[in-house]
């Protein structure tokens, strides 16, 4: 039987779920696994190459037979402490906000909230195209940076300022016809790996500028519940008003 080939994202917010699934044989011998930054998990999902991936919950819109599996997201209840704007300036003084290339999520959340709650146009460019006085940065590439920078604005905590409610990164999606049983199977490999965080901050070198356990144990909330699924629900309706 052909495997079920699963994109997950390569940033240490996604090791739980990795260990998870590396720890049963049983989902192990049905996948083939591959560690991907989100926006490749997006690509890889969207061109059909991979049948599941912990993507960037902006693009699902843009995948047809997009369904969400599982209990289990990346997600937070607040500050998140990987999502930011970077900025030289006051947030009203932003004129050009570069965009993080690994991301489609966040890259989305800031053109929200700098739209509907800030109530500001800056422009948008790709990493690459020209100066910028602020920057979208997410994943690991942000540790130890909030210092590097005089205003730092945290996603997950404008973004419940402006709606009162929690967010969600990436989720576990897949477009293909799944077994049930594998799904039930995938979905407790998840769990199993969620229940390690500890072990798993054990293995990962301390650094004075981060704080993993913090970060895995508390500002990320990986549970997908109805409060995470209703933003996720308003996040897209937001995204689909911006002028792309
Ligand atoms: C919280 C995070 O969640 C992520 C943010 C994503 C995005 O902006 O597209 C996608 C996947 C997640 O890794 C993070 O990476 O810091």
């Amino acid at each position: 039987m052909d495997k079920i080939k699963v994109s997950a994202v390569s940033y240490t917010n996604s090791i739980p779920f990795v260990l998870g699934i590396k720890s049963s044989k049983v989902v192990l011998e049905q996948i083939d696994l591959s560690l991907d930054i989100p926006s490749d998990c997006a690509t890889k999902l969207a061109e059909g190459k991979v049948d599941i991936g912990l993507v960037p919950v902006a693009i699902i819109p843009q995948i047809s037979n997009a369904e969400i599996i599982g209990d289990y997201c990346i997600g937070s209840d607040g500050a998140v402490d990987s999502v930011f704007i970077f900025s030289h300036v006051p947030i009203e003084e932003i004129k050009t906000l570069c965009l993080d290339n690994h991301s489609r999520t966040s890259n989305n959340l800031a053109k929200v909230l700098l739209k509907n709650y800030w109530k500001l146009q800056p422009n948008f460019i790709k990493d690459g195209e020209g100066e910028w006085d602020a920057r979208v940065l997410i994943g690991d590439r942000t540790f130890g940076k909030k210092g590097d920078y005089a205003y730092v604005y945290d996603l997950g905590e404008y973004w419940k300022k402006f709606t009162g409610l929690p967010f969600v990164y990436a989720a576990w999606v897949s477009t293909k016809k799944l077994n049930p049983e594998f799904i039930f199977q995938f979905n407790e490999a998840l769990k199993f790996g969620l229940s390690k965080r500890k072990e798993v901050i054990d293995q990962i070198p301390v650094r004075s500028d981060f704080d993993y356990d913090d970060y895995l144990m508390n500002k990320l909330d990986f549970d997908l519940n109805a409060e995470k699924r209703k933003a996720l629900n308003l996040f897209l309706e937001y995204i689909s008003k911006l002028d792309q």
